[in-house]
């Protein structure tokens, strides 16, 4: 048996982002041989309603059905390579299999984008059904577990990156879970609206309208085979927005990892490292500084986004075709499942990394207790406010100040101002104590985390 020689591939996609998840799982749906399995299903799915209808042969599908079990991708592209034409070579090999009797109703009335575009449409919905949906719910539930497990553990938040108030670790994780979650949804949502067509060359079912009076219900029933819908109008193609939004939903997925992998990234710098990625005992960080620990999982996550979220743009583009079409939609096209690919190997890296995710305890306590002291300026200003002072928030700003210069706490300084101390003693014990341990002040971060994640286990039944 020949050996695949997965280095003789150009794209990185087939020898180094592949590698580690499930090839063949990917390439049943995103190769070039799915490309022409699709479009012979679809094929075989015209010549199954030409049979109900009495229209071929009884036994024309299972000739096909057998036909296209032996067709190999190699034979399509030496038939093109004398047609020049895909469709029509594809068109010619099934014919080649079949009897003389059967044969003229390979792709009868049918043009070649009845065929691309339902089999395009057929394919991302499985792929979504059986392949993305399955592993990015998979990631979720990693981010599920490291929230709940993390949802009190007190960690400083961040705005512009300098200290701003408490939350927890678990809800800064909540955060991409609730995200996540309703990306996963709206593919869901997306990769269901996915149309074909059996319209004819512009989309008027001239040919088909020839053979039946009812060439909607034709084409209803050719599309039932294969799970689909058509669409209120087609031309010679689909109408493209169902697809444009379907990659959009992906590509917003993509968007969501890549602003983690940036988060965690940043969590990992020296000054921070409140979080690691697992090293393993023959790991090398740099080639030049042995002790380097280099967040490079995050970094590949970042740049893969970086690689295919353009993509979108060509997929936009692809919204225009001139008249009934042009076939300037064809080879932009045919860059989508490198996309797909792209996205789960992400999420897979992501998966991988995330469940060995080291949180570093005591770095998160440190780094809190840095700028503890100042941490409190937004209670205190607030409970003073509310106890009547008449500027509040200025004479708090001035407090920090002081506090900074003199290295002590808003509370010592409270206690040194008699015009301060008088509404201190206004506050009661619970207001107090968030001044006094400035780790309670985390608003609701537990307890909202918690609700996201009791949501999300339901919704994805990960309970
Ligand atoms: O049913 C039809 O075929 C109708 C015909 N339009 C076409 N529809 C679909 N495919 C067509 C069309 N024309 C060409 N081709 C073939 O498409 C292939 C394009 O190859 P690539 O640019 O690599 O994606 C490449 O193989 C092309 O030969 C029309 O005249 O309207």
């Amino acid at each position: 048996m020949q050996t695949r020689d997965i280095f003789a591939n150009i794209s990185p996609l087939d020898h180094r982002y592949s590698r580690g998840e499930n090839f063949s799982e990917l390439s049943k749906y995103l190769s070039e041989n799915a490309t022409i399995a699709f479009q012979a299903e679809v094929e075989l799915a015209l010549v199954k309603v030409l049979a109900k209808r009495g229209i071929c042969p009884h036994n024309a599908p299972q000739e096909v059905e057998k036909a296209i079990q032996d067709l190999s991708t190699e034979e399509v592209y030496e038939e093109e390579a004398k047609t020049k034409h895909n469709i029509r070579a594809l068109v010619n090999c099934i014919q080649k299999k079949v009897s003389k009797e059967t044969r003229p109703y390979i792709h009868f009335t049918a043009t070649s984008y009845d065929i691309v575009d339902t089999a395009n449409s057929l394919r991302y919905k499985k792929t979504a059904e059986e392949l993305i949906l399955p592993q990015l719910i998979e990631l979720e539930k990693t981010w599920l577990d490291i929230a709940e497990r993390e949802k009190d553990r007190v960690q400083i938040g961040r705005t512009h990156g300098q200290h701003a108030v408490p939350i927890t670790f678990g809800f800064t994780i909540a955060e991409y879970v609730s995200r996540f979650g309703e990306r996963i949804k709206e593919i869901e949502a997306k990769s269901q609206k996915l149309i074909g067509k059996f319209s004819g060359a512009v989309g008027a079912y001239n040919a088909s309208s020839i053979f039946f009076d009812d060439p909607e219900e034709f084409e209803k029933e050719v599309l039932a085979e294969l799970g689909l819908k058509a669409g209120e109008h087609s031309t010679q193609i689909v109408a493209p927005e169902a697809i444009t939004d379907f990659i959009h939903s992906l590509i917003a997925a993509f968007g969501v990892l890549a602003a983690f992998a940036d988060d965690m990234r940043h969590l990992q710098r020296s000054e921070i490292a409140e979080i690691g990625e697992h090293f393993a005992e023959d790991q090398v960080g740099s080639s030049t500084m042995p002790h380097k620990r280099n967040p490079i999982n995050y970094e590949n996550v970042k740049s893969m986004w970086k690689a295919f979220m353009p993509q979108m743009n060509t997929v936009y583009m692809d919204q225009l075709s001139e008249h009934q079409r042009d076939l300037s939609n064809s080879a932009s096209s045919r860059f989508i499942p490198e996309l797909i690919a792209a996205l789960l190997s992400s999420a897979a890296r992501l998966n991988r990394v995330s469940q060995k995710m080291l949180v570093d305890e005591e770095n998160i306590k440190q780094n809190f207790e840095q700028n503890k002291k100042m941490i409190v300026a937004e209670p205190l200003y607030i409970l003073l406010a509310a106890a009547g002072h008449p500027d509040a928030h200025e004479a708090v700003r001035k407090l920090t100040l002081k506090a900074q210069h003199r290295n002590i706490s808003l509370k010592d300084l409270v206690a040194e101002s008699d015009e301060l101390k008088g509404y201190w003693k206004n506050f009661n014990d619970k207001q107090k104590e968030l001044i006094l341990n400035p780790a309670k002040y985390t608003g609701i971060a537990s307890k909202k985390t918690e609700k996201i994640v009791k949501k999300w286990r339901l919704e994805f039944d990960l309970a």
